[in-house]
């Protein structure tokens, strides 16, 4: 197979060979710093091709290289230990172009610039995109405007001068009004342009929205994301995408600055339907954790404890060892808000009432969910699900 290879590093020392907005690129990845890694003999000057064998063959004879994910199609990470880690992204020749320099659309539209949306846009112009940002309150634009983004000042505006315009909204009702409202995206889309959500919303809404946008002769990509605020950050997020191919195409280039990896799952409703799933599973999962760090407590065991043995057998999941030191000190800073956790549950239910399947343990876990929104932890972390525990035990005692 024919690839394009990315190195990813702090320097880019031959940059005859890498073009600038190339490197910037690959800088938004780098995952090393003091170390130079060179990549002449892997990307020609003229184009950046090379083989994947050779490429590889030339990544082992670097220190201990260890093929982490090798995938098929576009993305392989590779780790360099001890000192440093390096990701190699090979963008398959599958993809629109065989020069990624040529694949990065021309400008790009950011709406909502929340704890998700602010980072992925900030990843996406220190890549070197051309962007342009609008988000209700304004004052959160200044930080993006500060590192070069334009600002126009509707939906509408930003959708009218850009290419590719992505959402990023709080719930269903934001993401249609952002939308299809009055100076809304779908105002200032046209042939030729794309828009793509990736706010966490149900099938229904996500296909009101396709249906508005392409009315406009534009396309539409359904894209919800897995990852939380450090994974946006970090440019790790996972995109499950759905609707149109040629946009999820175009949008690749996009997808992978702010990604780690993309999923194209069809027709619109199925990302929407893969991020609720992935989302009730993960709620459920925090609810249960909440209670066993309770018991455990309770019993007179040390919940620190139960938080390291859980890390070391088969339930173990970063969730658990990133949030639970922090849920042992009662203390929940918000990456992912409780809110959107009981909205995800509750679309989830309606996901599944859709096709009548049962889910006895998400349905209780959303009531607990709402019980923590009654005690005022909204904008809390989700982790914060365990206060309202603590509050059903109070009203017991
Ligand atoms: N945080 C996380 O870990 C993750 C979140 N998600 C999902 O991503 C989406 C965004 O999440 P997150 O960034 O955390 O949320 P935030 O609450 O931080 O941001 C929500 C964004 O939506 C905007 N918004 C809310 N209501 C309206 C409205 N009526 N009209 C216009 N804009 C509105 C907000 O604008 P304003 O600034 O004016 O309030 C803000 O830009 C959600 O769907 C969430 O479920 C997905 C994966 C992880
Ligand atoms: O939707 C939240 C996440 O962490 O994913």
């Amino acid at each position: 197979m024919n690839v394009s290879l990315a190195i990813c590093q702090e320097y880019t020392e031959n940059p005859n060979k890498i073009s600038e907005r190339m490197a910037k690129i690959l800088t938004v990845k780098a995952s090393c710093s003091n170390h130079y890694l060179t990549s002449a003999p892997i990307l020609s000057p003229s184009n950046g091709q090379a083989s994947l064998s050779k490429a590889m063959a030339l990544c082992s004879s670097f220190c201990h290289l260890k093929p982490i994910h090798f995938g098929a199609k576009s993305i392989s990470c590779f780790s360099f230990k001890p000192q440093f880690s390096v990701q190699v992204k090979a963008f398959s020749s599958q993809d629109s172009s065989s020069n990624p320099k040529d694949m990065i659309p021309g400008r790009i539209g950011f709406l909502g610039l929340g704890i998700m949306g602010s980072p992925m846009a900030q990843n996406l112009i220190k890549a070197g995109c051309d962007v342009s940002v609008w988000n209700r309150t304004k004052r959160k634009c200044d930080p993006l405007i500060s590192l070069g983004a334009k600002y126009e000042p509707s939906p509408e505006e930003v959708a009218a001068s850009c290419d590719v315009t992505f959402a990023m909204l709080a719930d269903p009702e934001s993401a249609v009004d952002v939308a299809c409202g009055k100076n809304g995206a779908a105002s200032g889309m046209s042939p030729g342009k794309g828009y793509v959500d990736a706010s966490t919303v149900d099938g229904a809404t996500s296909k009101l929205i396709s249906t508005k946008i392409k009315s406009t002769g534009a396309l539409f990509l359904e894209a919800p994301v897995s990852g939380s605020k450090k994974p946006a950050e970090d440019g790790q997020l996972i995109f499950l995408t759905a609707g149109d191919k040629s946009l999820y195409e175009t949008a690749a280039p996009l997808l992978d600055i702010m990604g780690k990896s993309r999923f194209y799952l069809g027709d619109v409703g199925n990302g929407a339907a893969m991020k609720l799933v992935v989302n009730m599973i993960m709620g459920s999962m925090m609810a249960s954790f909440s209670e066993g760090l309770l018991l455990s407590e309770k019993v007179g065991l040390d919940p620190s404890v139960l938080v390291e043995v859980i890390s070391q057998g088969a339930i173990s999941a970063p969730m658990y060892s990133m949030k639970g030191p922090s849920m042992v000190r009662s203390l929940y800073p918000t990456a992912f808000p409780l809110k959107h956790q009981q909205k995800d549950l509750r679309l989830a239910l309606g996901l599944a009432e859709s096709v009548s399947q049962p889910t006895p343990i998400a349905a209780a876990a959303n009531e607990l969910y709402k019980v923590a929104k009654s005690c005022g932890l909204s904008d809390e972390d989700f982790s914060a699900v365990i206060e309202a525990l603590k509050a059903k035990l109070e009203e017991r005692s």
